[in-house]
């Protein structure tokens, strides 16, 4: 996007921000995203990240379910009440049919708020309408419980407000079970078949929310942990989670204290690459090393990226004897398994490789171990240096 066009868009955005009449040709789903009235998504610029991006899409996708739903009884109802020759309520349902069709709209357009401020007032008005011309035994008041679990569920509103809105619908709920009179009309023997319909056209939007929230939280909190863990490029652990590793098992006490090594390994000559090759040379390789060395762990080793062309890996419950000669093995056998195309050099890495003593602080021992690669680089690279 040039730069016209980038201010263009931040201009259009500001002024449609309030009204949220949101079109633009450029992006219209992303930018509609930006102008939810969800204050932790609500951004001053005109991008807006995939995750972010997804989730509101994850909340349209509930809204578009509760909003299906919502048309299809209603229109059942609609049908119902003509064949039952009941006007009254065949016109009350299209109105809700229409309020509801208005709530796909604001939908599509990222007023997720409006939609659902518009579905409350359509089952709460709905709910005591239909229960004061029909009684409780109808069952029309049951939908006041999957709105309120929409309210909660979906982040459109403050948790104090949604709290609010859903309490209004639960409050509602309790009144009409309590004041409302059972009514005797025509309908009276078609209560047991609304009472069913009701319960069960009530319950599915609540499930459905639930299971979609559900999967929504699993999938978003997988993912965050995943970006919040593994480093893009080599898709190793990063840094953050290398060090809360190699503190989780430096402090731990007591039985579970077991003997545990660390190696901090250093790509040789890496910066030849970059400048013969170019970066993104450079960045294959980099992926080639990491994924030639994590292959090389046993499961329970940890491996992580520590920066640029430098690794981290943990060996828990095991004694420097007993590593030494595998990663030396792994040392020696990189250059067999990692080369480049148009690079006849070798590949290959040095490695610092240490035992962390009993009460040794994570720092000590990264401090240990970067000294022994250190000594590692100095005696001509292409090797391990373990210090005992
Ligand atoms: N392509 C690429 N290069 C990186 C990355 N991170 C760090 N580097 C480069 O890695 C190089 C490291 O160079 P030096 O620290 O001089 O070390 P070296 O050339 O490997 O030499 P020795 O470590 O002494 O064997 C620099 O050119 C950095 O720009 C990365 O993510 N991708």
């Amino acid at each position: 996007m040039n730069q016209s066009r980038f201010y263009f868009v931040i201009i259009k955005v500001q002024l449609i921000d309030e009204k949220a009449l949101l079109y633009t040709q450029l992006n219209k789903s992303r930018i509609a995203a930006l102008v939810v009235n969800t204050s932790k998504f609500k951004h001053q610029h005109s991008f807006t990240s995939n995750h972010i991006f997804n989730s509101l899409q994850q909340t349209s996708k509930i809204l578009n379910t509760a909003s299906s739903i919502g048309c299809v009884a209603h229109f059942i109802f609609i049908l119902l009440f003509i064949y039952l020759d009941h006007p009254l309520l065949a016109w009350i349902n299209i109105l809700s049919v229409s309020a509801w069709l208005l709530t796909f709209w604001f939908n599509r357009i990222g007023r997720h708020d409006i939609s659902i401020l518009i579905m409350s007032i359509e089952v709460l008005s709905h709910a005591v309408l239909a229960t004061s011309l029909l009684g409780v035994e109808a069952g029309f008041q049951y939908y006041l419980w999957p709105m309120a679990l929409l309210l909660m569920a979906i982040p459109c509103f403050s948790v104090a407000w949604s709290t609010v809105i859903a309490l209004i619908h639960i409050t509602a709920f309790t009144l009409l079970n309590v004041f409302s009179q059972d009514k005797a009309d025509s309908l009276t023997s078609y209560y047991p078949l609304f009472f069913i319909f009701n319960v069960m056209g009530a319950s599915l939007p609540f499930i459905i929310t639930a299971a979609i929230s559900r999967s929504a939280y699993d999938k978003q909190y997988f993912l965050m942990a995943e970006l919040a863990e593994k480093d893009e490029l080599t898709q190793l652990f990063n840094r953050r989670f290398g060090l809360e590793a190699l503190n989780y098992y430096a402090n731990q006490k007591g039985e579970d204290k077991a003997p545990f090594c660390i190696s901090l390994v250093d790509v040789d000559h890496f910066k030849r690459v970059n400048d013969q090759l170019g970066h993104s040379k450079g960045d294959e390789i980099l992926v080639k090393i990491s994924s030639y060395l994590s292959k090389s762990m046993r499961e329970t080793d940890i491996s992580s990226r520590w920066g640029g062309e430098e690794f981290l890996f943990i060996f828990p419950n095991v004694e420097l004897a007993k590593i030494q000669q595998r990663i030396e093995t792994i040392c020696k056998e990189m250059p067999n398994h990692v080369f480049l195309e148009n690079w006849d050099k070798t590949i290959s890495c040095s490695f610092g490789l240490i035992q962390v003593e009993e009460n040794e602080t994570a720092e000590d021992a990264l401090k240990r171990v970067d000294d022994s690669l250190y000594q590692a680089k100095k005696n001509g690279r292409y090797q391990v240096v373990s210090d005992h």
